[in-house]
């Protein structure tokens, strides 16, 4: 039971990922706002009432966040604040995240404490960064900062799992044990989502049937096309496309912008997930593998019966019976028969989802690390912030 100590305090909660940004307050189901983690900065040039390029006009900068700027990344400068969990454009994650907050949330910022997820194995020197910005650009008032895996387990009511979360940029297998995140046996692959779609992408552009199409193989249609029909194969991709195609037409079909319904094969719906079971050493089962041995054998029960699958990129079908038919050659049969994939129905925000049960129980102050507690440790602020942040 969920014990609420904050009532009249909401705690801002923010899921920072490379893909989405998912914003919301404690206590509630779901963030409140998710959008794509994107600018563009374009600049427009007006023209006059019959279509030409008016050269006496000043030229007009508008700027787009999310999916928005997905869309007329063509027409102007693409910024993506986050890649593969690392900070890549500072001055764009503050954009991104003032418009969020301020605009789509609309909550004066200042004015409550702010939980800040953030992914496994981020470096020191990132949160720091993103605590200092929050305190001086944002001049929030208390701020605490947890690791996504653990509030992702958290979110299905438990603390000792193994958590594999698959977001676009990166997936990490993540041990967790009474509520902490084991780093020596943290294991992280750079694929996710995004080479998914660049997969269904490159696909889409060489299959015969598909060609006529090619002007609408756009990222963000892509990344659509992948969300509604793509799935992973139960055992290999070879004997998937060896099989009939059990997907009935309208399984298969897909809405292009401009209205055209296509059909979808198997090699593309199968195929473009398969780049994160082809990475060697870095592929899905294997990372999970590697977070498995790394831990003590008494704790390897606890891990395999508490298989947590987490993060958009879980949502894609097969994957669970794909995990458990590839760990069969990873793991001894004893502790294979004992695996349980848990698929929570709400997996693609768990960690928002645990973040904000988190920041509702009344023990959470205490990770809360204050404006003084800031100013006061600002000349060592990686050790304010480390032992501060869980
Ligand atoms: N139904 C779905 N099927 C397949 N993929 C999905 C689905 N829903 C979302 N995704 C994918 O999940 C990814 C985003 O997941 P998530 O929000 O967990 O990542 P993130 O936190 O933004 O990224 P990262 O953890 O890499 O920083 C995107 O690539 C998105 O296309």
């Amino acid at each position: 039971m969920v014990e609420c100590a904050v009532d009249e305090l909401d705690v801002i909660v923010i899921d920072a990922g490379g893909g989405s940004l998912k914003v919301g307050f404690s206590g509630e189901d779901l963030p409140r706002t998710v959008l794509s983690t994107a600018m563009s900065v374009v600049t427009e040039i007006p023209e006059d009432d019959e279509g030409n390029v008016d050269t006496t006009a000043q030229p007009k900068t508008l700027t787009y966040f999310g999916d928005e700027a997905l869309q007329n990344a063509s027409k102007g400068t693409l910024k993506l604040p986050l890649k593969r969990g690392l900070l890549h454009d500072k001055d764009s994650l503050e954009d991104v995240l003032e418009h969020a907050l301020r605009s789509l949330l609309k909550v004066d910022y200042e004015e409550l404490p702010i939980l800040l997820i953030d992914s496994p194995l981020t470096p020191q020197h990132q949160r720091d960064f993103l605590a200092e910005m929050l305190f001086e650009k944002f001049k929030v008032r208390s701020l605490a900062m947890m690791n996504s895996a653990v509030l992702s387990l958290f979110s299905t009511g438990r603390t000792r799992g193994m958590v594999v979360e698959m977001g676009h940029g990166v997936t990490h297998a993540v041990p967790v044990f009474e509520g902490f995140a084991i780093p020596h046996a943290t294991f992280r692959m750079d694929y996710g989502g995004q080479d998914i779609t660049d997969a269904v992408q490159k696909i889409f552009k060489e299959l015969p049937s598909l060609t006529a199409y090619q002007q609408h193989a756009h990222p963000w249609v892509m990344r659509s096309l992948k969300e509604s029909l793509c799935h992973v194969a139960p055992h290999s991709l070879k004997e998937q496309l060896a099989s009939e195609d059990p997907a009935s037409d309208e399984e298969r079909s897909f809405e292009l912008p401009d209205g055209t319904i296509v059909q979808v094969d198997q090699q593309l719906r199968y195929g473009a997930p398969e780049i994160l079971f082809a990475g060697g050493d870095r592929s899905l089962p294997k990372i999970t593998q590697m977070g498995l041995n790394a831990c003590d054998l008494d704790f390897r029960l606890d891990l395999v019966r508490n298989l947590v699958l987490a993060g958009g990129t879980s949502m894609i079908p097969g994957l669970s019976e794909r995990i458990r038919n590839e760990m069969q050659m990873l793991v001894p049969p004893d502790l294979h028969r004992q695996m349980e994939v848990i698929l929570d129905s709400q997996r693609k925000y768990s960690a928002w989802i645990g973040g904000s049960m988190f920041a509702s129980l009344s023990t959470f102050e205490h990770f809360l690390i204050t404006k003084q507690d800031y100013e006061e440790g600002k000349s060592s602020l990686s050790g304010v912030v480390a032992r501060k942040a869980w």
